[in-house]
């Protein structure tokens, strides 16, 4: 078997990653050990603060005040062969849905403030300007028996999440979250994140929107007859992306990589999104430490995806829509943790006793 692991010479490069500052992420776990609380007693609420203080360079951090979901919508050849419980054609329904406020992204970002983008990177429709700037193609293709994209189209994919996460970081977003639309996609998420974890078909594969069972062997099958044509590229994010991607998982693990080297974090999503996440720590090292996964979807593959980037998620609520609304319904929680380093007063502040007084005066008590 031969292995492309070079990836410079499949021309796709991303600027360096910093790690998030440990110096703040140690301040930042100190000072929770001041605050108004016995210690430890907000749990991870604590670490996720600290995480949040070393992205952003400064302790105590700030809540974020400009969350922003970018939703990318992409067709898939193969959901024309019966892998889903739902019409392909519903991918540029739910884009005009999105757009008018009406899904379920729209109403859980209006509960934390979120700004929601929807991008048509490869619906096999035409749709509305406004949100077809970055489009790559109509539909990818069929992974099963064909590439999904060529090389060209792949760069491009890749180069337009580039340039989405860069316009939204200029534009103030100080936390990003991506979330996905697309009838099909679980298969070729399943097989990027199989790919890179030597995963057999039957392991990870799910039933994404609700296939029944004879849509679930079909899925199953085409799996394994893309697993085989992918393998070869394990080491090669471009040729990944190209063979057994599309141009939405493309351009999403293009905006993960820059969201990390913009030193911007990112609440993760579901499958989709996660399998677009490994390509992109191949694509820019290090990104990961950018990145919290907001929940863990019921999707078999997403568990093996969390556990090879060692993202623990926040959430667990049985959740599989995508969207990006397993990462909004974490929001919250990240928001209040990032509250309480941030805001709380401090024992010294608020003139209350530690538990070391407790100790001193038992001592005193005793002697
Ligand atoms: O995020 C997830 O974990 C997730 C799990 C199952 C389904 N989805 C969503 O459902 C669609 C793909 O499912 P399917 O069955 O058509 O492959 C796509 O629009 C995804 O946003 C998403
Ligand atoms: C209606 C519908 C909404 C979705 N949102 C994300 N994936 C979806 C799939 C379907 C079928």
């Amino acid at each position: 078997m031969t292995t492309d692991s070079n990836s410079t010479s499949e021309s796709v490069t991303f600027g360096p990653v910093v790690t998030p500052s440990v110096r703040v992420r140690l301040a930042a776990a100190d000072r929770q050990t001041q605050l108004t609380k016995p210690a430890g007693s907000l749990g991870r609420l604590e670490a996720l603060s600290a995480w949040v203080a070393a992205c952003q360079g400064e302790c105590p951090p700030h809540v974020f005040a400009r969350p922003r979901v970018v939703v990318f919508a992409g067709d898939h050849g193969i959901a024309r062969h019966g892998v889903s419980a739902y019409p392909a054609e519903v991918t540029a329904q739910m884009v005009a849905n999105i757009t008018a406020g009406g899904a379920a992204v729209n109403a859980l970002a209006a509960t934390c403030g979120a700004g929601v983008r929807v991008v048509d990177i490869s619906v096999d429709a035409h749709t509305d300007p406004t949100v077809s700037q970055y489009k790559i193609r109509r539909s990818s293709g069929a992974i099963d028996r064909e590439d999904a994209l060529t090389h060209d189209e792949t760069v491009r994919a890749i180069d337009a999440g580039r340039a989405i996460a860069d316009a939204e970081v200029d534009e103030g977003a100080d936390l990003l979250i991506a979330g996905e639309m697309g009838i099909g996609n679980t298969t070729p998420a399943t097989v990027l994140i199989a790919a890179l974890t030597d995963t057999e078909p039957v392991a990870a594969v799910g039933r994404g929107t609700g296939v029944d069972d004879a849509g679930w062997s079909r899925k199953t099958a085409a799996i394994r007859d893309a697993l085989r044509r992918v393998r070869p590229h394990a080491n090669a994010p471009v040729a990944l992306l190209r063979t057994a991607g599309g141009a939405d998982l493309a351009a999403m693990a293009g905006f993960l990589a820059q969201a990390a080297v913009r030193r911007t974090p990112v609440i993760v999503d579901g499958v989709v999104v996660t399998a677009a996440a490994m390509v992109a720590e191949q694509l820019a090292p290090g990104a990961r430490d950018w990145w919290v996964a907001g929940h863990r979807s019921t999707e078999p593959a997403h568990s093996v995806a969390l556990r090879q980037l060692q993202l623990d998620p926040i959430l667990d609520l049985g959740m599989r829509l995508g969207e990006g609304s397993g990462a909004l319904a974490a929001f919250p929680v990240l928001q209040g943790a990032v509250a309480t380093l941030a805001n709380m007063a401090t024992f010294a502040d608020a003139g209350v006793s530690t538990g070391d007084d407790a100790t001193a005066a038992d001592a005193t008590a005793t002697d």
